[in-house]
């Protein structure tokens, strides 16, 4: 085992050079959030840094949680297979996760050794709750589909320039301070004179300066200065709300999912987040209820904005219906317009020309003075505009008489404008608001978050426990590991349901007629189940030692320091691999406490130096009270004859074949019993299920036993 270490900054990390720690600023914002999100095993954001993969996230987490807690996954894991059951079962947990981040966080847990037994202990405390979690709650539809949306919060992107705004100084010495607090997010101009400040002005929607002397000159009617004393020391929500808001409206979702997920998590009595009371959450949920993905302002939110971009939206539409209402309207007063004239009039305007227009333009101004007027208050009235906004419509018509009627279109783009102006100022106003009260919330919204993503590594573990129907093993002193009714995960996965299994080996309250062996012998038929049984052992003293629940209805299990688990091999080895095996094996003579599973190692070498060797590494497994092991094999007979050890052998047996041919076997092992590895009842199954030849062939071979 290792030395504790404490890691307090990027550069107490091995691994991370100073490049690396650069994109990981970058990254998260700053180093102490960099460092958060790698001591809280966020794998899933560490993944997401250019650069850096899933498995280096993993690996790097695992080495600094290794350097704080002083154990390595390798610790326990003591050999490749052992180490390939550990990620077959993580597989198994990690499809529970309903965050990517609590799916990566899963390969942060791992099995400690006897010696971190505190470590154990306090995973077992908090498993309880995990499982009362997800039965509550697992069947919630809404509630799963809230969690699902809810990942870390992406705080890396830098602020976007707000091109609308413009902050104006008179002081050379006050434009360089402003410029480095502002100058990346707002243009920053030095003015020196009236005609400067009325031209910066005119190219923004919103004008900020510090300094009110020179602004005190009467400034034109269209010109609007905010004055901001002490611009210099002032709130970066003032000048900039976009920046606060950015942060947010990226994170909308996420914020909006977490604040669910923790209301209907205290609505079904749990206690969660208790730092953060019910007051201030509705406070979070209606600030950002006020914006939107983009950082804008939400429609509906602010009534004056609403009234203000209806008028923006329907202000083209309302003076094409006017036009055509006055020009409508126009043609039916023509209708009916006559003009009589005297003897008098028709010689002076024989003699000039205006005459005759004027004569005209007075017999038609009553009726188009009437038209355009009622024409212009319908656009009034469809818009619902305010007397300054009317003000802009006064001569929307010409005043000289022109057919067909057709309203000046530059009023229109005028009042546009000034609408717009008037949205960006409330809406600067509006996110001021928002801001304020969204820099007071900064630490909770990211406690929210940080505590839901963390929910969800409990309950993918509740998740995964209620839906095996697992329970938390009993932890003895003593070497012995003890099954009741337990299934092994990797064939439930696969299967569904499997047959349960009572076992128990060295010392337990489920042993055998007070049998205490711990070196067993596991014999039996082909295909009964020795494999499986084995697996389902490694799952279970893996999973304990992890502080996890276990997939039998009971177990108990005295801690160990380490778990050797050696599969089956896949034949005969040559000579270096053969050698290679036996030097694998060499490890388990240490005195250290010790499982050990091994699967047919009889295959490495022909059966008669096989059954030696097994028999002489069972004999130094024996010598050592705190280990415990159980070998399957098809040699017991002639392994138990090389050996002076107390060495138990239990068997998996086979009565018969069933009306389908297929094996009847007792899956729980028979204590104390050589298990004959019946291969005739195989070769009874193809006898019965061939014809013609084949049939004589397997009939031939029928009659050898
Ligand atoms: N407890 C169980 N419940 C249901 N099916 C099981 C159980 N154990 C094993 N099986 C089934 O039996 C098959 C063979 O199991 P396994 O490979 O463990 O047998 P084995 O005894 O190791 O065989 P061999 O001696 O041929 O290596 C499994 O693939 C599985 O389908």
């Amino acid at each position: 085992m290792k030395r504790k270490e404490s890691i307090c900054s990027l550069n107490d990390i091995p691994g991370i050079g100073e490049k690396m720690a650069r994109r990981f600023i970058e990254h998260f914002g700053t180093e102490q959030n960099a460092l958060e999100a790698i001591l809280n095993g966020d794998v899933a954001s560490i993944s997401c840094i250019e650069g850096v993969g899933q498995r280096y996230a993993i690996s790097l987490v695992q080495e600094v949680n290794s350097r704080i807690e002083g154990v390595r996954v390798q610790d326990f894991l003591k050999t490749r297979e052992s180490m390939d059951i550990y990620e077959r079962l993580l597989d198994i947990i990690k499809t529970f996760a309903h965050t990517g981040y609590a799916r990566e966080k899963m390969h942060t847990f791992f099995p400690y050794p006897a010696s971190s037994r505190d470590r154990i202990e306090s995973i077992r405390i908090s498993m309880a709750q995990h499982i009362e979690h997800a039965d509550m709650l697992r069947g919630n539809e809404v509630f799963l589909s809230l969690l699902s949306g809810v990942k870390p919060l992406n705080l890396n992107q830098k602020s976007m320039k707000v091109r609308d705004r413009v902050v104006l100084t008179t002081d050379p010495k006050k434009l360089e301070k402003i410029k480095k607090r502002f100058g990346e997010y707002v243009d920053v101009h030095l003015v020196s004179s009236l005609t400067d400040v009325v031209d910066s002005a005119r190219g923004y929607s919103h004008v900020i300066t510090a300094d009110d002397d020179l602004f005190s000159c009467e400034l034109p009617e269209d010109v609007e200065v905010e004055i901001v004393p002490d611009l210099e020391a002032c709130e970066e929500w003032k000048i900039v709300p976009d920046n606060e808001i950015n942060q947010v409206s990226r994170n909308l979702q996420v914020i909006d999912c977490s604040l669910q997920v923790t209301r209907i998590i205290r609505e079904a009595g749990m206690a969660f987040l208790q730092e953060v009371d019910n007051v201030t959450l509705d406070k979070l949920e209606k600030t950002i209820c006020m914006i939107d993905e983009n950082g804008d302002v939400r429609a509906g939110t602010d009534p004056e904005i609403d009234r203000l971009a209806l008028i923006l939206g329907g202000i083209d539409t309302a003076v094409g219906s006017a036009n055509t209402f006055a020009n409508e309207e126009l043609n039916n007063a023509l209708k009916e317009s006559q003009l009589v004239l005297s003897g008098q009039d028709m010689l002076r305007m024989m003699h000039d020309n205006t005459e005759l227009q004027s004569v005209l333009e007075n017999q038609l101004r009553h009726n188009y003075v009437s038209v355009v007027e009622k024409a212009r208050k319908h656009i009034c009235t469809t818009l619902c505009l305010q007397k300054k906004e009317i003000f802009f419509l006064d001569n929307l018509f010409p005043q000289t008489i022109n057919h067909p009627v057709e309203a000046d279109r530059t009023q229109v783009t005028v009042l546009k404008q000034y609408i717009k102006e008037r949205i960006a100022k409330r809406k600067i106003e509006h996110k001021r608001q928002v801001a304020r009260s969204l820099v007071d919330m900064r630490d909770t919204i990211r406690e929210i978050v940080k505590e839901v993503l963390n929910f969800d590594v409990g309950f993918t573990i509740g998740c995964f426990s209620s839906e095996y129907g697992l329970s938390l093993p009993r932890i003895i002193e003593g070497t012995g590991v003890g099954l009741k009714n337990a299934e092994n995960l990797f064939l439930r996965s696969r299967h569904g349901t499997v047959v349960p299994i009572d076992y128990a080996v060295g010392e337990t309250s489920f042993s055998h007629k007070q049998d205490v062996s711990r070196i067993v012998l596991l014999s039996g038929v082909n295909s009964g189940g020795k494999t499986s049984l084995l697996e389902l052992l490694a799952q279970c003293i893996i999973l304990a030692h992890m502080g996890f629940p276990v997939p039998a209805a009971a177990m108990e299990v005295g801690l160990t320091d380490g778990l050797y688990y050696f599969a089956k091999s896949k034949g005969t080895l040559d000579a270096g691999a053969f050698e290679t095996t036996l030097i694998d094996f060499s490890v388990v003579a240490d005195s250290s406490g010790k499982i050990v599973l091994v699967d047919e190692l009889e295959s490495i070498t022909e059966p008669g130096a096989s059954a030696k060797i097994i028999s002489g590494i069972l004999e130094m497994l024996s010598e050592n009270e705190k280990s415990l092991a159980v070998f399957v094999s098809h040699l017991s007979g002639l392994i138990m004859e090389n050996t002076q050890s107390n060495v138990r052998v239990d068997g998996i047996e086979a009565s018969g074949l069933d009306s389908d041919l297929n094996l009847i076997v007792n899956r729980t092992p028979r204590y104390n019993y050589v298990a004959r590895s019946t291969p005739e009842l195989i070769v009874e199954r193809l006898l019965r299920k061939t014809s013609g030849n084949d049939h004589l062939f397997y009939e031939r071979l029928k009659s050898k036993f």
